[in-house]
């Protein structure tokens, strides 16, 4: 990705937050040439952020910034009182903002020459489907013309140039310098994931969307949020908080539902006619919808006139991600008769029900899926009974260092929808494997209800040997994951590459 050159003068970076006087003429003409939050990431010339983080208060590091070479620093105030205080320290200067870590979005916008102006950017929030339709967003404009880019799970950049990302949605820095790249590269539109983290920690806080989508709510990150109604409200703050543009909500949703009543101008979405019936403006909804192995094919009525289409993309939900994408592109303006002559070169996002088999079609068919929620897992399950003509198997782990609340209900899950379940490590973290599987295990009715197999390319091949012909085996948690984080490292490790594998083996 190229690399986006800046330099900036302190005084303008800083400009709407200065207080008169307090920073010597000097300083405010200083040129910085990059920003950071991490001290370890500081080169000279760099404007160093020290916020007071979850496990750390990166004030602390103030000093190891100045001695790698950092111009000037903005830390984290205590108060509003000392809300633009300034110290300095070795004739570096410290500017104290109050609530820094919000206000960093619109202090990285400034640095990075406001790239948000220069391209039409979309959020997309909710506990599944970011990363699907961000990506079906971006696809979709490309083929009518634009030049997209993502920012998501897997990763940030042009659609076929991404960069591994280590966060859903970066910090409020990464996102704008990511943007500075993106233009610098041509691009005019881009879809981006906006993660409950990411919405309380203020990481868009200063970001313009044309349009922004909620896909559902459901169990994850209780760890973080605490309970539901706070998780909720994080996500809700995207609406009601944010610069959204227009919110394009899905209408089969519980919650999704309850905040339609709330936002009239809301464009409503659903896969049938009831769920959108009460609402008064913008909306669209599926009238008939053929899935098969191969994609669906989505008949629909909307406020910009009805059509069919069809995709290969497999599972009841990923019709909903699609219609959700397809709202958010009309109700920004573009061609409907133009999105749906495109709409047949969609392709399936990585690692989202990805469907493998052999040749021969002599082995069972093996689909990858991301799933690692509750409520991912049952749909995943659910749209693969729709084509599973024997024995359906469900081989997935939870990942360690996450809500541990989720474990035995997706173990319960995998006992109600599969009929064979394997129980294997996801990513253990710092967590014992051993518990988080008795974890999983509370879940089931009884411990004899699951195969336990630690190692997931094991599990795969043991699944493949044992299940039928016309068995289907799902094979759920990491998705386009090429690692797997241990207690002390990060090895390599694909389920893509593995299930592949079995099947060059098999020809
Ligand atoms: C709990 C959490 O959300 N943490 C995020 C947060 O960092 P933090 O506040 O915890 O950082 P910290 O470790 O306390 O350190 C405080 C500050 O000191 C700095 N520091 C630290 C050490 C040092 O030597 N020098 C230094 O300057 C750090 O860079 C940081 O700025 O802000 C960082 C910058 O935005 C994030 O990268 C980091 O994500 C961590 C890696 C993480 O695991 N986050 C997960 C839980 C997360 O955010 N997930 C969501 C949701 C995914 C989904 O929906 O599935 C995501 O958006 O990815
Ligand atoms: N609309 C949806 N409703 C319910 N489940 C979905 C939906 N879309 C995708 N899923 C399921 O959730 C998994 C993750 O999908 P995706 O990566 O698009 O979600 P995400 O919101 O980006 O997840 P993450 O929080 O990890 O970023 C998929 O593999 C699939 O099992
Ligand atoms: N973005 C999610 C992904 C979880 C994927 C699963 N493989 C795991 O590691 O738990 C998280 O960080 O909670
Ligand atoms: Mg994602």
């Amino acid at each position: 990705m190229a690399l986006v050159k800046q330099e900036v003068q302190l005084g303008a970076v800083l400009a709407p937050w200065l207080t008169a006087n307090k920073v010597p003429a000097e300083y405010l003409q200083l040129a910085l040439t990059a920003m950071t939050l991490d001290s370890r990431q500081v080169t000279t010339g760099c404007l160093f952020a020290a916020v007071n983080g979850h496990t750390v208060d990166g004030r602390r590091f103030i000093d190891n910034a100045i001695a790698a070479g950092a111009s000037a620093i903005i830390a984290e105030a205590d108060d509003v009182a000392t809300d633009g205080k300034v110290l300095f320290n070795n004739g570096i200067i410290i500017i104290y903002l109050h609530n820094l870590g919000h206000k960093l979005s619109a202090i990285a916008g400034r640095f990075y020459a406001e790239p948000n102006s220069k391209l039409k950017l979309y959020a997309v929030t909710g506990t599944n489907g970011k990363t699907t339709i961000s990506q079906l967003l971006a696809q979709w404009a490309d083929l009518v013309g634009y030049r997209a880019g993502v920012m998501g799970t897997t990763g940030n950049g042009l659609l076929t140039d991404l960069r591994p990302a280590a966060n859903t949605t970066g910090s409020a820095i990464e996102i704008q310098q990511t943007l500075a790249e993106l233009v610098a590269q041509g691009a005019n539109f881009a879809a981006m994931e906006v993660s409950s983290h990411g919405l309380v920690q203020g990481r868009v806080s200063a970001l313009h969307f044309v349009a922004s989508i909620f896909t559902n709510l459901s169990r994850d990150h209780l760890d973080y949020h605490g309970d539901m109604a706070h998780y909720a409200a994080a996500k809700k703050s995207l609406f009601t908080e944010h610069d959204s543009g227009v919110a394009v909500i899905n209408a089969d949703d519980v919650v999704g539902q309850q905040w339609l009543a709330d936002l009239p101008q809301a464009v409503a979405v659903a896969m049938n006619a009831e769920a959108v019936a009460f609402h008064t403006g913008s909306k669209l909804w599926a009238t008939a919808v053929d899935f098969s192995t191969k994609g669906v094919t989505i008949s629909f009525e909307s406020s910009w006139g009805n059509g069919i289409f069809t995709a290969p993309l497999v599972g009841s939900f990923n019709a909903t991600n699609l219609l959700l994408a397809l709202a958010t592109l009309l109700v920004s303006g573009h061609s409907l008769p133009e999105l749906l002559a495109v709409a047949p070169r969609l392709q399936a996002v990585i690692g989202r029900m990805e469907v493998f088999q052999s040749a021969m079609g002599d082995k069972a068919m093996m689909v990858v899926d991301y799933a690692h929620t509750p409520d991912a897992l049952e749909k995943a399950l659910q749209a693969l009974r729709v084509h599973c003509e024997g024995k359906l198997w469900c081989l997935f782990g939870c990942g360690g260092d996450r809500d541990t609340g989720k474990r035995p209900m997706m173990a319960a899950i995998a006992e109600q929808y599969a009929d064979h379940i394997i129980l294997v490590d996801d990513n253990p973290r710092s967590e014992d494997p051993q518990q988080i599987m008795l974890d999983m295990q509370a879940g089931l009715s009884a411990i004899t209800a699951a195969t336990v197999i630690h190692d997931r390319a094991q599990a795969c091949a043991y699944a493949i040997t044992y299940a039928k012909a016309n068995d289907i085996i799902l094979v759920a948690g990491k998705g386009h994951e090429d690692y797997q984080i241990l207690a002390d490292r990060t090895i390599h490790y694909s389920d893509r590459e593995t299930v592949a594998a079995l099947f060059r083996e098999q020809a």
